[in-house]
């Protein structure tokens, strides 16, 4: 075995299917890939939605990649969205994102892309167009007014950090 899932491409796989509730933020989308089915949250209270891989990869040990989901979204203002791993990816293959969890600012308007990387040190990884490669998280996000002072306010940790608690 490969290691990949192979997920049919543009399947009707109704166990994907993503019912929207009256509670749901609307989020617009372009599939740049029609073959694709659209992000999906595999259950009712999944904080993610999977993302399709546009393309065919194989990562030898060590490798990464920049894999395209075929996705385009337009996000509501005060929005991102996180791009994170798939945690069975992750322990099954040690496949797992270099720079996890991507920010997909609310204006970006391109493909979403995934930078895959494979840590197993041994075993090479295929991943076939139409398999999920990873899973967008849309949260709020407050955006700041940075506002510069000579002395920040004390606090009860400091300065204290980098394993200053202890193991
Ligand atoms: O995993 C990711 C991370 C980012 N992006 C896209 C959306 C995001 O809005 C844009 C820029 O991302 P980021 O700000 O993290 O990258 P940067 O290196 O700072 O690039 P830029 O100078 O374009 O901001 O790239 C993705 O498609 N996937
Ligand atoms: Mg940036």
């Amino acid at each position: 075995m490969s290691g990949s899932e192979s997920d049919a491409v543009g399947g009707a796989d109704g166990r994907r299917a993503s019912v929207a509730r009256p509670t749901d933020t609307e989020v617009l989308i372009q599939r740049l890939d029609r073959d694709l089915p659209p992000p999906s949250y595999a259950h009712p209270g999944d904080a993610g939605a999977d993302l399709y891989a546009a393309e065919d990869v194989e990562l030898l040990p060590g490798e990464r990649a920049m894999v395209g989901t075929g996705l385009a979204i337009a996000l509501p203002d005060g929005y991102a969205a996180f791009v994170h791993p798939r945690s069975g990816l992750a322990a099954k293959h040690g496949v797992t994102l270099v720079n996890a969890p991507g920010t997909v600012d609310a204006g970006y308007r391109g493909e979403i892309k995934v930078t895959l990387i494979n840590t197993d040190t041994k075993n090479a990884f295929r991943l076939r167009r139409g398999d999920r490669v990873a899973q967008l998280v849309i949260q709020r996000v407050e955006r700041a007014a940075f506002a510069e002072v000579e002395r920040l306010p004390g606090s009860a940790r400091g300065n204290g950090g980098f394993g200053s608690t202890g193991r």
